[in-house]
Formats: C-alpha cells, structure tokens, sequence
C-alpha cells in the first residue's frame, strides 16, 4: 500500500499561523501541496456544491451531453480527457464539468448552465463557491503573509515570474483589484522592486479562476456501460485504472475539495503517496510547470479507483491569457541562461488542453 503524504496543515484560525512559512516553503519545495483548514469557506456552500454536482452527473447521459464542452467549459464525458498525454490510455474514467471566469462580463457568457427547469439553483450554488473561493486567494495572502513568503522563495529560488505585457486598460477588472495590489507589494518588496512593480506591468490584470467538478464512478460499473474502451488502461508506470491518470495542474494554484472518498496520490521522491487527509482543502503549487521547473516540479499527481465512487471539486487560479511567463531578468545570466524561452500564459494554456483533448 503506498505511504501517506505528510504536508504541513495551515490552520487559518491559528493565531500562530505566521510562524508557519518556513513548513510551507518546504512542503512547496518538496511536495508542491499544503493542506488549508479553517479556509473561512462555509461547509453548507461546499455540500451544497457536492449534493449540486451528483444532481448533474446523475442525469441520463443525453442531458449532459446537451451541455458538452465548447471553449473548454462545461461537460466533459467520460473517457474524453488524458490528463497524461503520454499514456497509453483511452482517457480518464472520470466525467468533469468546467465553469469559467464569471467575473469577466467579457467571457463570462461563454459558460453553460443547466437549467432552471433542469436543475434548480444549480447555477447560483456554483456562482457562490465560485465567489467565496475567489475571495479567498487575495484575502488569505493578504492575512496570513506565509502565501507571499512562499511566493518570494519560489521567485527568487527559481527566478521567474509572471509578467504581462500586453497590459489592458482598467475597465474589464475584478471586484478585489485592491486586495491584489496590497498583496502584490508584500511580493514586489522582499525582491526589492517597487512597490506598485506588479501593478505597473501590468501583472495583476485579468488573472482568471476555474471550477471545476470531478465525478469518478466506481470502475467495474464503467466498465460494465460497454464504452468499448480497453479496460487495461495504463497509470504511469503501474499499468493500472488510473482514475486521473498523472498530471501537474497547469495555471498558478489549484484548491482541491473532496467529500472524504480518498484516491488522490502525489508523486514523492519516486513514490507515489496517498493524501492522507481527504477531508482538509488541498492546495497545489503549479505555477505553470514549464518555466518553473527549472528548480521547482509542480507535481505529478494521479487519482486511484478505491472501489467507491468519488465526487472533487477542484479550483484553478490561472494568470491572465495576455501574461508572459518569463524568466527574472535579475537571475538569468548568459552563463545561467533561462531554460525556456518566454511563454504568453494563453498559449501555454491551449497547449496543455490540447494534449488533454487531442483536439
Ligand atoms: O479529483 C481529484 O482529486 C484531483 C483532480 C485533479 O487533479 C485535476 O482536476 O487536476
Ligand atoms: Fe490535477
């Protein structure tokens, strides 16, 4: 049986919380996870959330259908992702249905909502999490200091940073502009820039969060659908059913919620390791892989079948499509050169949906 992942739990009730960013910095180093209790998101949103999604995913397949995904959003089938693209796999068994940045009236209609008639309250349940979540990100960094402690670490230890250039006007932006300018400066000062450094380039623009809700029925009952797909489905390196087959997330942060059904695994010292809390938010560093992996791995993690079904709702804090990923310029050197070339978020993004999807 694999060993538990053992990660530093931020209790954000704690009075003692800022003595807490050297356990962070090193779980981020190590793990790339931390645990979050006491995150100020009330249960009764977050149930409702889950009693909400089995509604969904337990309609007849044609109803969901109805909403299938289109510019990555809404329901995505069965068998229809690989989150591995270099598995040998017919696709996850998992169902999935993606809301998009709601905040941004300029997008905001490209999501999809059950109806009314269909599901009553569904959309106003998701639009709320989807809220108390984004509050939490600014609010939790601005209280708690250790998130731009950690920040400042992986900045200067992996010498990237996220850097908009092509900066829009004011007009499209978010209701907590001011907790991300606050937050911003507690990064920019350790780094000793300008206070109002990230702001003024234009970083702190359009950054967009999705949700997203993850249904895992239990396997022998997929199987038994006939979808025609191999049942040998390979889980890296195990030949297994992997629920989720091994990925790193691809935007900055995710916050990941279950109901208490274990599964999910992360990928430690060569080993994979069961995440021993599943009743704690689960927050993963990503922070796009790909320029930070110089130093720092977003890592890999998978989700096992354990013979029950399982729902998740996980949380993506992607940047801004307009933000390029570069190198610091203050730590590349000629002989230390940046080990990838300078990425616009968008791009990368696409990218990964399109080894996800095949399409
Ligand atoms: O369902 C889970 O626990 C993990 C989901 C996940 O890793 C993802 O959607 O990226
Ligand atoms: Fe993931």
């Amino acid at each position: 049986m694999a060993a538990t992942l053992s990660l530093p739990i931020i209790d954000l009730s704690s009075p003692h919380r800022l003595s807490t960013p050297n356990s962070i910095r090193q779980a981020c180093v190590e793990y790339g996870f931390f645990y979050l209790v006491n995150r100020g998101v009330d249960t009764e949103i977050v149930s409702k959330v889950f009693d909400q999604s089995g509604k969904f995913f337990s309609l007849p397949v044609q109803r969901k259908l109805d909403l299938a995904r289109k510019e990555y959003r809404s329901y995505t089938p069965l068998y229809s992702e690989t989150l591995d693209p270099t598995s040998l796999s017919n696709g996850d068994p998992k169902e999935t249905y993606y809301i998009g940045p709601i905040e941004d009236t300029s997008i905001a209609h490209l999501n999809q909502w059950p109806s009314e008639e269909l599901l009553p309250n569904w959309r106003p349940t998701m639009e709320s999490l989807y809220w108390k979540l984004m509050d939490l990100w600014p609010v939790y960094l601005l209280r708690t200091l250790f998130l731009h402690l950690f920040i400042v670490s992986l900045c200067a230890l992996c010498g990237y940073m996220l850097k908009e250039r092509m900066a829009e006007p004011e007009h499209s932006y978010r209701l907590m502009h001011g907790c991300w300018k606050k937050s911003a400066a507690l990064i920019a000062m350790p780094l000793n820039l300008e206070e109002d450094y990230f702001e003024k380039i234009g970083a702190l623009n359009k950054a967009a969060a999705f949700l997203r809700l993850l249904h895992y029925p239990v396997l022998s009952a997929v199987l038994l659908v006939g979808t025609g797909f191999s049942n040998r489905l390979s889980c890296g390196s195990d030949e297994q059913i992997c629920g989720a087959s091994p990925h790193s997330d691809y935007g900055m942060i995710t916050l990941l919620m279950t109901e208490g059904v274990p599964g999910l695994q992360g990928l430690n010292s060569e080993h994979w390791r069961n995440d021993g809390e599943v009743n704690k938010l689960f927050i993963q560093v990503s922070i796009i892989q790909r320029v930070f992996s110089s130093v720092f791995e977003s890592t890999l993690h998978r989700v096992m079948p354990t013979g029950k079904e399982r729902y998740s709702v996980a949380f993506f804090f992607d940047p801004a499509s307009d933000c390029v990923v570069e190198c610091f310029e203050s730590c590349c050197s000629e002989s230390s050169p940046p080990r990838f070339p300078p990425i616009r978020s968008g791009d990368y993004l696409n990218e990964r949906f399109r080894l996800t999807y095949g399409s």
